[in-house]
């Protein structure tokens, strides 16, 4: 059992867990009637993930008749029986934000749960119950007035999941917590909004090894996965920026992903990072710009780190 207990610990990393009452669990309250759990797991991976039979325990120790489960995993799920039918799923994919239709009914369908009994608790989770399931709990704050702005809701849950404060990590999944506090805060209505990129402007140039980058992007959104093919532009190691101009308007609409790819001559091409934005919350004074950290690295989601 210790070691069981210690292969979990190291697997939920600095992800808080819940050690009482014989319990031990990746599991966090972030408030009274919100838990942050990881994947509720079978067989070989409930050795290192939460078993579903301990969360099954739990929840119906704690909470019985009281509890609700949220399951963001597009990757996998188990059989809903298994916890009274009372399972709700909202998928999107690891380290990539939702769909912003998706967002509100998530956020009206906890509100709902937690609104119809004071007993009643909400449990979401994605794999590790980290990224996914904060950039969503953190989209609940805003929907429940817990918080007024993103940055407050990013911090708080930081500080509840994690010991090291790194809750919501992915840049574009935090850019959605933004995207949604600002339809709250200007009680706006989203809509999908059809807009047509011009260039695409890359400043610091992601230099490879030796200094010569063979460049391309791709653009594409949830339902078409090759909307958009650029040419291979070459970069050498020197100039500051690079600008892509697009040889023709591309119409974009809502949920946008652009991918960077290096594709040197004679080798496989290889993924450099991808960042997600929508066109709803573009304005015409504000291009999306992919923000730099302070270390001057480009705050991608997953960069890389060779492109660092
Ligand atoms: O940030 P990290 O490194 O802890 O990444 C988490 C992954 O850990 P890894 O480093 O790949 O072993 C983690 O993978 P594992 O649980 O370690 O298999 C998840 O992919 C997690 O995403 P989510 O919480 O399920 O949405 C990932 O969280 P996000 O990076 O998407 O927030």
């Amino acid at each position: 059992m210790k070691m069981a207990n210690h292969l979990k610990a190291v697997v939920s990393k600095s992800r808080k867990r819940y050690i009482e009452d014989g319990f031990n669990l990746d599991l966090t309250y972030i408030f009274h009637n919100l838990i942050a759990m990881g994947f509720p797991a079978e067989k070989l991976e409930g050795v290192f993930r939460n078993h579903i039979d301990d969360v099954y325990k739990f929840l119906e120790t704690k909470h019985k008749d009281h509890y609700k489960i949220y399951n963001l995993c597009s990757e996998r799920s188990y059989d809903t029986a298994k916890f009274h039918q009372r399972v709700a799923i909202y998928p999107f994919d690891d380290h990539n934000p939702p769909t912003m239709e998706a967002i509100q009914p998530f956020c009206a369908d906890v509100h709902e749960w937690l609104s119809q009994d004071s007993k009643n608790i909400a449990a979401v989770h994605c794999k590790a119950g980290k990224g996914r399931t904060g950039t969503m709990i953190c989209c609940y704050l805003l929907h429940a007035n817990h918080f007024k702005t993103a940055s407050e809701a990013l911090s708080y849950y930081g500080e509840s999941r994690t010991h090291d404060q790194k809750g919501v990590t992915i840049p574009s999944q935090r850019r959605y917590v933004e995207y949604y506090a600002s339809l709250v805060r200007e009680k706006l209505e989203y809509r999908p909004v059809t807009l047509a990129i011009r260039e695409i402007r890359l400043e610091p140039i992601p230099v490879l090894n030796g200094g010569q980058t063979s460049l391309f992007f791709t653009i594409s959104t949830v339902k078409n996965k090759k909307l958009f093919h650029s040419d291979v532009y070459e970069v050498k190691k020197g100039p500051q920026a690079c600008t892509m101009t697009m040889r023709f308007l591309v119409p974009l609409e809502g949920d946008i992903k652009v991918e960077f790819f290096n594709k040197p001559k004679m080798l496989k091409k290889e993924k450099l990072f991808h960042f997600w934005f929508n066109t709803f919350f573009i304005r015409e004074e504000a291009p999306v710009t992919v923000p730099e950290n302070g270390n001057n690295e480009i705050d991608i989601d997953k960069a890389d780190a060779s492109v660092r």
